[in-house]
């Protein structure tokens, strides 16, 4: 069974799959994988360079993350090339991944996805978790964990679908509005149910 694991920025979802993977389940990293395939010599890095130029490249040729950021979260049309030369590698790197889990004795993988609603990729998974926090506790975690100012922080929270829309997407929405330890028990409740 695959669960694709979903939220907002800063909702959770990796302080989610922590948790889960200390259960001993796998866990497959959107995030990890796409810091992967835009290493220099990967196809996905010499198009990003074609495309952006070399300015978002720091001294020793690998992708200046923070310059790249404020010109893809300021501009919708630049994120959408971006995610086209990116998410491609990215969804086939974690079929991958899962097919590899699954056959090797896994009976449930997580795909911790933060696009899944907004990319389409529901058909990739069996169920859809949404680890849900407020927008205020969201823009305050992402505040506090970036150390970016109001105007940094809601221009990545706008950049994906409001968190309250993905409530109506998904199959289970677990709130971590509260503590971790209160996160940790919904999380192994759902194990339970599976
Ligand atoms: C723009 C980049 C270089 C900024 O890197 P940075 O290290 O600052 O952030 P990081 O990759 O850790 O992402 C943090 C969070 O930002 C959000 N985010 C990232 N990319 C996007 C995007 N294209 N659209 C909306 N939200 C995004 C996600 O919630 C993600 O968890 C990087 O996010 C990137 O390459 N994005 C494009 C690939 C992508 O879509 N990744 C997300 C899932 S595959
Ligand atoms: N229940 C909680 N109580 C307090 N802080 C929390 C809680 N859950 C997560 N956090 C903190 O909020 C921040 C965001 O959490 P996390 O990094 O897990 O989010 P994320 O959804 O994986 O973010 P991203 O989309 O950027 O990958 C982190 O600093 C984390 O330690």
């Amino acid at each position: 069974m695959i669960i694709g694991l979903t939220g907002g920025i800063a909702t959770g979802k990796s302080t989610a799959s922590h948790i889960l993977s200390e259960q001993g389940i796998p866990i497959i990293d959107a995030d990890l994988i796409a810091r992967e395939v835009v290493m220099p010599g990967k196809e996905a890095y010499q198009k990003i360079v074609a495309f952006f130029g070399e300015k978002i490249l720091q001294e020793d040729n690998t992708l200046n993350r923070t310059k790249l950021g404020e010109i893809i979260f300021n501009n919708a049309e630049k994120r959408l090339r971006l995610n086209e030369i990116v998410h491609p590698a990215v969804r086939e790197e974690m079929k991958n991944q899962a097919e590899h889990h699954l056959n090797t004795g896994s009976k449930i993988v997580i795909m911790d996805i933060p696009l899944l609603f907004e990319s389409k990729l529901t058909h990739m998974v069996e169920e859809t978790w949404l680890i849900y926090a407020s927008p205020e506790i969201q823009l305050k975690r992402l505040m506090e964990r970036n150390g970016y100012t109001e105007e940094q922080a809601l221009s990545r929270i706008h950049s994906q679908m409001p968190i309250d829309d993905k409530k109506a997407l998904a199959d289970v929405v677990i709130s971590n509005n509260g503590t971790k330890i209160e996160l940790e028990e919904k999380l192994i409740n759902q194990i339970k149910r599976l």
